[in-house]
């Protein structure tokens, strides 16, 4: 297997940075107590201010990052980040590479500063105490709370809880806790206004349905991993035996049965929004995928097949749009094919056609495709089912012939910036609790490979630059008789 470039299972350009450590073998009580028991006051003469440590390192990188990105702005007079409320809603958007990687260092720094700052013991204290912040943005979510309040302006409390039907006590209570996480303000005494991080949940369809999702369906789905593998074992490999499958269906229905039932059709849109507000983020953007991979050198008059393309075909879309000389058949299960068939751009509809197809249940139909693509679909299953998916394929498979996997290629621990391993790492426990799945490191995705098929091998692993998904190529090499 080659990796072209070095960083390439790394993923987007954060570079390494080593984290503050504990000494795993220190006490847990600070040191400030050898000589006395008395507390240390700030005012004490013996305070030394030019001393280097851990702490004082690590403020430097948030202050040389801050000045760097702050600098940017300003050369740029772009708005500086601030906490006004009228301020903008995004500061991110279209930022050159090295200025994402310093945001991206200042977010890694800064979130190791409040635990240092915290300590061990706060820590993890504060940790477990987090989740006021999920279920409260569900209450407000829920009572349409953003909805009611002015998008510029004020409005009085009671006034709020009047229009929402929910009791001004706790509405206050609650408000006050969520202004600390700066969604909502209080400018003056009882009366409410939002920021541009509340505003988010009335402007913003995608932002609103990732919060939904996040607050009704996968939030409350995570705190049942105890129980799924209680009942199931912790290793379970089946659909309807997972955490979020417990807790939303008493073990009944799989995450895609449940969104499948006709009652859940509004979940269904949302969870799309979802995946929109994802796939809008430069990391998860198609483009990594149309120059990631050498398709023009698949031949003229290629025929490409996605396998799990999805009723919107927008890889296909980007694919052929890049490379005209290119076709491509979307495969897709039957409802889906039909409206994809609905949607299609009729600019498209010379080089992409659907095809029904069960990747889990029939065998590649298709026999002469120069490659066949799977883009985020093997993360969502587990090796049970992703082998069989990948067999499916493989059995067709002749020399020459390429099988494409674009998913995530999990980082060696700290070895991508904990921004982005932090992203990795949320992804990877959503695949485990909405489908006990998961994110692959490449040698999960080698092992893979080979129990699905002893003959096909890995030829590369690409991962562009600023991207979260690898390209893997993968080639049967020769076959038997
Ligand atoms: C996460 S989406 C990925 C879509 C697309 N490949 C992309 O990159 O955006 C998973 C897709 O797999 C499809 N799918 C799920 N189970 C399938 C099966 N057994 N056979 C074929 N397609 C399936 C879903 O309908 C959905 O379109």
């Amino acid at each position: 297997m080659t990796i072209h470039n070095p960083e390439d299972v790394s993923v987007y350009s954060e570079p390494v940075k080593s984290a503050p450590t504990y000494d795993v073998d220190r006490p847990l009580t600070p040191p400030r107590s050898s000589a006395s028991s008395q507390p240390v006051s700030p005012s004490d003469a013996s305070h030394d201010t030019s001393v280097c440590t851990p702490l004082v390192a690590l403020a430097e990188e948030i202050l040389s990052n801050t000045r760097n990105l702050s600098g940017f702005y300003a050369a740029h007079s772009l708005p500086q980040p601030s906490f006004d409320l009228d301020g903008p809603e995004d500061y991110s958007n279209d930022l050159p590479d090295e200025i994402q990687e310093v945001r991206a260092k200042l977010r890694g720094a800064t979130a190791d500063m409040q635990i240092l700052a915290a300590g061990p013991k706060e820590n993890i204290m504060w940790m477990a105490w987090g989740y006021h912040d999920v279920s409260l943005l569900h209450y407000v979510s829920h009572f349409k709370i953003a909805e009611a309040v002015p998008l510029h302006g004020t409005v009085a409390i009671e006034e709020l809880a009047s229009v929402t039907k929910t009791s001004p006590d706790r509405l206050k209570r609650m408000i006050r806790y969520l202004t600390l996480r700066h969604v909502f303000a209080e400018p003056s005494p009882g009366r409410i206004a939002h920021t541009p991080s509340s505003r988010q949940l009335v402007t913003s369809e995608h932002v609103r349905s990732w919060v939904d999702v996040r607050t009704e369906e996968t939030g409350p789905a995570a705190f049942g991993l105890v129980a799924a593998s209680k009942r199931w074992g912790t290793d379970s490999q089946e659909l309807d035996q997972t955490a979020f499958s417990h807790v939303h269906s008493n073990g009944e229905l799989s995450r895609f049965g449940l969104l499948a039932l006709p009652e859940n059709r509004h979940r269904e849109i949302r969870f799309a929004n979802l995946m929109k507000a994802l796939q809008a983020t430069e990391p998860y953007d198609l483009k990594h995928t149309v120059s990631g991979y050498d398709w023009e050198g698949l031949g003229d008059q290629a025929l490409v097949v996605d396998v799990g393309g999805s009723s919107m075909a927008a890889t296909a879309q980007a694919i052929v749009r890049a490379f005209p000389n290119l076709t491509v058949v979307v495969q897709d299960l039957p409802t889906v094919v039909a409206q994809g068939r609905k949607i299609l751009p009729v600019e498209f509809s010379d080089r992409i056609t659907f095809q029904e197809y069960d990747f889990l249940k029939q065998t590649q139909p298709i026999t002469n495709a120069s490659a066949y693509i799977f883009r985020h679909i093997l993360h969502d299953w587990s090796d049970k089912y992703a082998t069989l998916a990948l067999r499916n394929t493989a059995s067709i498979l002749q020399s020459g012939q390429k099988l494409i996997i674009i998913d995530v290629v999990m980082p060696a621990p700290r070895s991508a910036g904990s921004t982005v391993e932090r992203t990795l790492r949320s992804s990877d426990m959503e695949m485990m609790v909405q489908f006990n799945a998961l994110e692959r490191e490449a040698r999960d995705w080698e092992d893979l490979i080979k129990k699905a098929d002893p003959r096909m091998r890995i030829q590369s692993i690409h991962k562009p630059a600023r991207s979260a998904n690898s390209i893997i190529e993968i080639v049967l090499e020769a076959r038997d008789g």
